[in-house]
């Protein structure tokens, strides 16, 4: 069944039917009501409130600042505006890192205001967190290559995984988090074929950003797809609104896009 026929909200088991049939899943970054409504009119499927929204609502230069309270309330208005979008809410920075039980108490008050699932950075050293949570009704999503929050170690928003070091570590990451639980997993700016590879290894969904077209979905960030202000643009980014009539129909596009596999192209992709 596709996912477009389903009339209530998806839940993490349509998801997974989706992902099991072979058909991409599309992700948007959302940050209010009016946007989700958009989206889910759209036919996109899951909707992520990003701590992107540190720089695309509220203007910092790196996610950082952003807190629970912050994420809660925009989680809040994004379930608000839509009726069939899963829902899926980031941990900001400093919400998580400190323990298993600091990541539950936070991850708690983001499930209160609407989200079917919380989102993480980080790999074996998350391994345990994201038990703890998943073991406790909390599904999880990782996060791993480039992770914002780490922004000043990682020395910039730089292409990860690259040289089989990095890659392996990586592949040993990725494997970790699914063993902890984790039901599905974001790759940002790796090398295509490690995306694939690790795609192919795993048996929970992959969603790429800049890591090529051989993930399970992917996700745009929302403010990039529509090109709207400000705009340093990654290589990935792909502007939807070129060619298109109206909002809706950027939408559309991106999610016909990510359906048939035109979205991300060689262009928006990183060499290893
Ligand atoms: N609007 C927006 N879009 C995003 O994708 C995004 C945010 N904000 N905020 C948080 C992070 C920051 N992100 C970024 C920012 C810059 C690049 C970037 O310019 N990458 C270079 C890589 C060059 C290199 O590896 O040396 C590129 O050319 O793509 C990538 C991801 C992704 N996230
Ligand atoms: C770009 C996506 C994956 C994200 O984490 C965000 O928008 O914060
Ligand atoms: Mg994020």
């Amino acid at each position: 069944m596709s996912a477009q026929t389903i009339t209530r909200r998806l839940t993490q088991a349509d998801l997974a039917k989706l992902y099991a049939s072979g058909e991409k899943v599309s992700m948007f970054t959302c940050y209010d009501a009016s946007f989700a409504r958009l989206l889910d009119g759209a036919g996109v499927e899951t909707l992520l409130i990003g701590d992107s929204l540190g720089n695309v609502i509220q203007g910092h230069d790196t996610t950082l600042p952003v807190t629970v309270a912050d994420i809660a309330y925009h989680t809040a208005a994004v379930k608000r505006g839509s009726d069939h979008a899963f829902i899926l809410a980031d941990m900001p920075f400093g919400s998580y890192q400190e323990s298993p039980e600091q990541a539950f108490r936070n991850a708690v008050t983001l499930m209160a205001a609407g989200a079917q699932m919380v989102k993480l950075e980080g790999g074996a050293e998350m391994a345990a967190t994201v038990e703890f949570l998943t073991q406790r009704g909390i599904p999880v999503c990782g996060h791993l290559g480039l992770t914002p929050q780490s922004v000043h170690a990682l020395g910039g928003y730089k292409v990860q995984g690259k040289g089989e070091a990095a890659a392996q570590r990586l592949r040993d990451d990725a494997l970790l988090l699914q063993q902890a639980g984790a039901t599905m997993l974001v790759l940002e700016a790796i090398p295509a074929a490690l995306a694939a590879e690790v795609t192919a290894s795993l048996n929970i969904i992959t969603i790429g950003i800049g890591a090529g077209k051989d993930c399970s979905g992917q996700v745009l960030v929302l403010h990039d797809a529509f090109d709207i202000p400000p705009g340093k643009k990654a290589k990935f980014v792909r502007n939807f609104m070129d060619g298109a009539s109206s909002l809706h129909d950027a939408a559309i596009r991106a999610v016909a896009a990510i359906k048939d596999g035109s979205y991300p192209a060689p262009e928006h992709t990183y060499a290893g």
